[in-house]
């Protein structure tokens, strides 16, 4: 009933504990708090809170519009239905170091285990798309130095996201984010996000190069092939991420619902493939709120 009574600390070490162990971590994007519910039913390691998710959801492209305070509150809501550690994209950090300082404050206060924050100039793009600008390296440092200094809790993980893959594309690309990558664990960073790798090889040269947990992004409609986790974690990858996977199913399923109902004047045949009324109280313990009520109240569904 209600929200996990698992303490945000505990949820962070955790996640510490689960990238330092042997197997890889799975955490699929969530879209709604419900979604959350079914991530931790369903045996996964951990939930993702994807800004291109969050942009898309309030209809908007993921250019770096959404604020902290919108990240942050989703954040909340997410974190808060789930035992297991939640991990935010955080974007650019949202403005300048001192910027970034405040919004890992936010992130801890909203109860999540970390975040990672990127190094695309503002406004920010999809990771997989090209003509992406990055930062310079003093820049990118900065954040990060900004971000694990500003955290209040130590366990709180600050991950660094690198773009410089896709800005440049040609082979000193991999190269060149491979420095990068290193520079940012000496500035503090927890664990490495590659964005855009173009190959398990280049996945397994970033994770043979730096010493700290290393993130695949598996997003649909990308750069990356979408690798299993058998692949991803023989090519030495600590976590996987399905940002925007669930929204996808969900949003397909919505237009096809859509057509139906148009077209055919009913959903009839549409309830079927539903989440019924049973399963969905099922899912948010409604029993659990009449049992709590028994004594004062009597209203039942
Ligand atoms: C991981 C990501 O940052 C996200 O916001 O979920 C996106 C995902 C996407 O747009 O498919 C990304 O930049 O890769
Ligand atoms: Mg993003």
């Amino acid at each position: 009933m209600l929200y996990s009574d698992v303490t945000a600390h505990d949820k962070r070490v955790r996640f510490r504990e689960g990238l330092a162990g042997d197997t890889l971590l799975r955490f699929p994007g969530a879209f709604t708090p419900q979604s959350v519910r079914l991530i931790q039913e369903k045996g996964f390691d951990g939930v993702y809170v994807s800004g291109a998710v969050l942009s898309a959801e309030l209809g908007l492209p993921d250019i770096g519009l959404t604020t902290l305070t919108e990240v942050a509150g989703r954040s909340r809501q997410i974190a808060r239905m789930t035992d297991l550690p939640t991990l935010v994209d955080a974007d650019t950090g949202f403005g300048e170091p001192m910027n970034v300082a405040r919004t890992i404050q936010e992130l801890e206060d909203a109860g999540v285990a970390g975040c990672h924050i990127e190094d695309q100039v503002n406004p920010k793009r999809c990771g997989h798309l090209d003509g992406k600008a990055t930062v310079d390296l003093g820049t990118a440092v900065q954040r990060v130095r900004a971000a694990a200094d500003a955290r209040r809790d130590p366990a709180f993980v600050v991950m660094a996201r690198t773009d410089v893959r896709a800005s440049l594309p040609g082979a000193d690309g991999l190269a060149v984010a491979i420095d990068r990558a290193k520079a940012l664990v000496d500035a503090g960073a927890d664990a490495i996000f590659p964005e855009a790798m173009r190959d398990l090889s280049e996945f397994e040269a970033v994770a043979s190069a730096v010493d700290v947990p290393v993130l695949a992004n598996m997003t649909e409609f990308g750069k990356s092939e979408l690798f299993t986790a058998a692949q991803l974690q023989d090519a030495g990858v600590r976590m996987v991420i399905y940002p925007v996977t669930l929204l996808r199913v969900a949003m397909g399923a919505v237009e096809r619902a859509l057509d139906e109902i148009a077209s055919a004047g009913t959903q009839r045949a549409l309830v079927g493939d539903m989440q019924t009324r049973a399963r969905l109280y099922e899912v948010i313990d409604y029993a659990g709120y009449n049992r709590f009520d028994d004594d004062i109240f009597t209203y039942h569904p």
